[in-house]
């Protein structure tokens, strides 16, 4: 997606995350069943499948987002809690696009988020960032104002300003051009060489192969 050396992301360390027999169930009707999981360093894994058969449900469960009836999640051996700082530095969630302030521009929101995180240089970074995504020329705009596109470029963006070991994202080819998908795909790959956990869930074939991910199909049944 950019001309310009890819930025270089703060070091959040290798992350292994292990689920073990997830469960849950919406009103009696099993949507996760017995599922188990892992996701190595330096792996992309994709969960694949159609509309409905719980890829989303089986993100928020990871994360803990969402409660599972049953089962564990493991970062490095360790209980994968939400609230725990430590899980909070190390773990990336990109689930949607609606997570912006209304009244904070672009640019903002990205200083911010590297402030939070402590990391050196937060001014070059995020101009890293913004150039990397190709959204310097909206910086100045608050989020309701970007395109749909430009709107997840800004919440792919998040990913280039702060720390993390584990990135997780739903679906994060929605609303990409084509440039942006072949820029997603080669930067997760790259992400991956260098150590770090992906885990997302996506319908695109191209972005999947592309990325080197390992595919776990779910079917409804698991
Ligand atoms: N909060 C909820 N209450 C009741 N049912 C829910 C809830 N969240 C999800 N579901 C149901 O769980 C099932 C799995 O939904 P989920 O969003 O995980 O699917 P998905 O595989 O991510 O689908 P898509 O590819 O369409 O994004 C669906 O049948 C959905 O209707």
């Amino acid at each position: 997606m950019s001309d310009h050396d890819p930025v270089r992301l703060p070091d959040g360390g290798p992350a292994r995350v292990h689920a073990q027999g997830l469960r849950k169930s919406y009103a009696g009707r099993p949507v996760v069943t017995d599922l188990s999981l892992e996701v190595g360093a330096g792996e992309v894994v994709a969960l694949v499948g159609p509309n409905g058969v719980g890829k989303t449900t089986l993100l928020r469960c990871l994360l803990g987002t969402e409660s599972s009836d049953a089962g564990t999640v493991t970062l490095d051996g360790a209980p994968l809690r939400d609230q725990d700082p430590e899980v909070r530095r190390a773990v990336c969630a990109i689930l949607d696009d609606a997570g912006f302030y209304p009244d904070v521009t672009v640019l903002e929101h990205l200083d911010v988020l590297a402030r939070a995180h402590g990391v050196p240089d937060p001014d070059e970074l995020v101009d890293a960032a913004l150039a990397e995504l190709r959204i310097e020329h909206v910086a100045d705009q608050v989020p309701w104002t970007l395109s749909s596109g430009q709107r997840r470029r800004l919440s792919l963006a998040v990913a280039l300003v702060r720390p993390w070991s584990l990135l997780v994202l739903d679906e994060p080819e929605q609303r990409l051009d084509a440039d942006g998908r072949s820029w997603l795909a080669d930067h997760l790959a790259a992400q991956a060489a260098s150590g770090r956990s992906i885990l997302m869930a996506s319908h695109d074939a191209g972005l999947v192969s592309r990325s080197g991910a390992r595919v776990v199909e779910l079917h409804g049944d698991v």
